[in-house]
């Protein structure tokens, strides 16, 4: 498979980043200077006041998810009591660090809030590409189990097509990796084996691996979708089609509520 390429994620776009450290030290999210990641926070607590008592909520992965998490654990603190399925063994750790409680689908096969953060929002349809932090599979089996999915961005995020700066991630079996590679590149794509910091295959929480698949601007995600779910050795893409309820940007001048039609 000479024509794949491997590589580590973008940096600051991986799960190791600012936020996440901010979130075994509560005091640091006082001290944000970044507006970027003030934005992030915004949205993430905005999202965070619509969990109700009781509720079985989907706690996302990601920095912007990690603010959403730390703003539930001040509320945890408060005396809110609700129930909560982590997206990543990441979001577990922090979301148990505040003392949430966690849940699993044997018990509660319907989530009433999943909270997640995105890649790239396509501005007419609220269809995402996600999975730069490796949770994909996992995100979509809450989000596809959830009444209401609302996704929290900055709005650096927003774009008019999907792909537009952003690959979309491919999670693989390891088996035959490098024949699903060669399946996705006859669809157009350029997939990257994607790895971690110390340069070997990154290995998402289900053992699996990811294929960065660029195909630039893409012009029907639905198709294009389709078409990487049917290929042998593929487990999920981080392409979400019409799962969006409601997506919270924060920009430089507040936060806009887009609804899905
Ligand atoms: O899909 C994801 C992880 O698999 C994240 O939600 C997505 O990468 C956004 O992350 P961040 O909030 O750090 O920009």
């Amino acid at each position: 498979m000479n024509a794949v390429k491997a590589a580590a994620p973008p940096a600051g776009r991986g799960m190791d980043t600012a936020s996440q450290k901010d979130s075994r030290n509560p005091d640091m999210t006082s001290q944000i200077s970044d507006p970027r990641e003030e934005q992030k926070r915004h949205a993430a607590i905005e999202a965070a006041s619509m969990v109700r008592e009781g509720m079985v909520v989907g706690l996302g992965s990601g920095t912007t998810s990690a603010y959403m998490i730390d703003e539930l654990g001040r509320r945890w603190a408060e005396g809110l009591r609700f129930s909560a399925i982590p997206t990543s063994e990441r979001s577990a750790e922090q979301a148990r660090a505040h003392g949430i409680k966690l849940v699993t689908f044997a018990n509660h096969p319907l989530i009433d809030l999943d909270i997640d953060g995105a890649d790239e929002v396509e501005m007419g349809t609220l269809n995402l590409i996600k999975g730069r932090g490796g949770a994909l599979f996992r995100e979509k089996i809450v989000a596809a189990a959830s009444r209401r999915f609302v996704v929290v961005v900055d709005e650096s995020k927003l774009v008019p097509r999907l792909g537009h700066h952003m690959p979309v991630p491919v999670e693989v079996t390891t088996f035959g990796w490098e024949l699903t590679a060669t399946r996705l590149q006859d669809l157009g794509a350029r997939p990257t084996l994607r790895l971690d910091p110390h340069g070997a295959p990154f290995n998402t929480d289900g053992g699996n691996l990811i294929l960065d698949c660029n195909f630039g601007e893409i012009a029907d995600s639905v198709a294009l979708a389709g078409r990487i779910r049917s290929i042998v050795g593929v487990i999920e893409s981080g392409l979400f089609i019409g799962r969006t309820s409601e997506v919270i940007v924060a920009g430089r001048d507040g936060l806009k509520h887009l609804m899905a039609a």
